[in-house]
């Protein structure tokens, strides 16, 4: 039976979309919010991951590198780097007992995080005080264990334990049940590499040189008074993300220390850039981040270099004239490719600056809330999550 784990959950089912009201699916009682873990088979352990810690850290490297979410292919896996892991999992307000692994002989076998977040939904008086899931990982040779449902339930009981009491998160797979099915898209940086790694494939008509033409960018950045973002920028930074994001369903709002941590730039992490146009005014930035895949099996090569669009604010720079930077900014840092979801204004520059449709989707998920509207369009989507 499909989604047995799912259908015992707090969110909405296909015949309740119009009886919900909106709002918190199940009330939160903390007085019955169980106080000790849930069980694990025997020999397997819980354990708070302290990331940085570096054996530790390079424990989780390891497990993600080898177990986690591969294309549909099978062909690409994340390798998610440590640097980038301190980077997503250490934001401000982090709760230690909130980055959960199981071990079992001391070895890491099983994983899932959550990071404190306030999600404004669908209007500006409703935000929520939730926790966003991310990196739920069990190692392959012990799937089938019915382990994930446990790692769920248990960092449920230490968000619930906190007096929290929904969560977003994203996924490739459908489970009951996604408020917005994003696609994903890609640009070619690298055709060649593209090429022989298998992430790209030519027809009958096309050459290795004809896509490389094609895809060809300018050596600099067009847009005058584009620099790497700089702490002194952080202020003006917030103050446009935070006006940006307001007119999405779904967003955050960043205090200036959220966006020190999200946005500074971080070698072979996140880059930032803004655009400064008369003395010391910032009026656009563009950020993207960092997420090789490993190829899983080729002689040539062992990683694609990919830059994953992050927030990219344009008040004064058109829109498609930013990203086009962002896309020559990127190549000079050595990516290979240049990935996007169709979320917030993405929808305008994706065909524009030949942008293709990647193979798969990726489903946002709210726990414990009905929304007004069922579904959100991706372009209403204001969140990104790495
Ligand atoms: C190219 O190597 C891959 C290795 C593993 C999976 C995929 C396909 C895929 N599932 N892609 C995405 O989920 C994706 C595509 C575009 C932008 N963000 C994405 O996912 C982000 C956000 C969710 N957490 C993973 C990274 C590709």
């Amino acid at each position: 039976k499909p989604h047995q784990f799912w259908e015992t959950q707090p969110m909405p089912n296909i015949n309740e979309l119009d009886s919900l009201k909106p709002g918190p699916i199940q009330e939160g009682i903390l007085a019955d919010v169980r106080k000790d873990p849930f069980n694990l088979i025997s020999k397997f352990e819980w354990c708070n991951v302290d990331l940085r810690n570096d054996e530790q850290a390079q424990q989780v490297y390891t497990l993600l590198k080898e177990n986690y979410v591969e294309d549909d292919d099978n062909m690409f896996r994340f390798d998610y780097s440590i640097d980038f892991l301190r980077w997503a999992l250490l934001p401000p307000g982090q709760h230690p007992d909130w980055i959960v692994g199981v071990k079992v002989n001391q070895k890491l076998v099983g994983f899932i995080t959550g990071i404190p977040v306030t999600l404004h939904i669908e209007n500006q008086q409703t935000k929520v005080k939730m926790t966003e899931i991310n990196f739920l990982c069990v190692h392959k040779k012990i799937r089938a264990n019915r382990l994930a449902p446990v790692l769920i339930k248990e960092i449920t009981r230490r968000v619930h334990i906190k007096n929290m009491w929904q969560a977003v998160y994203t996924a490739g797979i459908v489970v009951p049940t996604p408020i917005s099915q994003t696609r994903y898209y890609h640009r070619s940086l690298n055709a060649k590499k593209l090429i022989e790694v298998g992430f790209s494939s030519l027809s009958a008509r096309q050459t290795i040189a004809r896509q490389q033409k094609l895809y060809k960018l300018p050596e600099e950045p067009k847009t005058q008074g584009l620099r790497a973002m700089k702490k002194k920028d952080v202020a003006q930074v917030t103050k446009l993300l935070n006006e940006y994001l307001k007119q999405f369903k779904l967003y955050f709002k960043y205090t200036e220390d959220e966006v020190k941590h999200w946005f500074l730039p971080r070698k072979d992490v996140i880059s930032t850039y803004v655009v400064e146009k008369e003395q010391g005014v910032v009026t656009d930035f563009l950020s993207f981040y960092n997420l090789p895949s490993q190829v899983i099996k080729n002689p040539k090569h062992t990683h694609l270099r990919a830059a994953y669009s992050y927030y990219n604010v344009a008040t004064q720079t058109p829109i498609v004239q930013l990203m086009y930077d962002a896309l020559i900014l990127a190549k000079n840092e050595g990516y290979d490719v240049f990935n996007a979801l169709d979320i917030m204004e993405n929808e305008k520059f994706l065909k524009e600056l030949m942008f293709c449709p990647g193979d798969g989707q990726l489903n946002y998920y709210l726990y414990n809330w009905k929304l007004e509207s069922n579904m959100l369009k991706p372009e209403e989507i204001g969140i990104v999550l790495v």
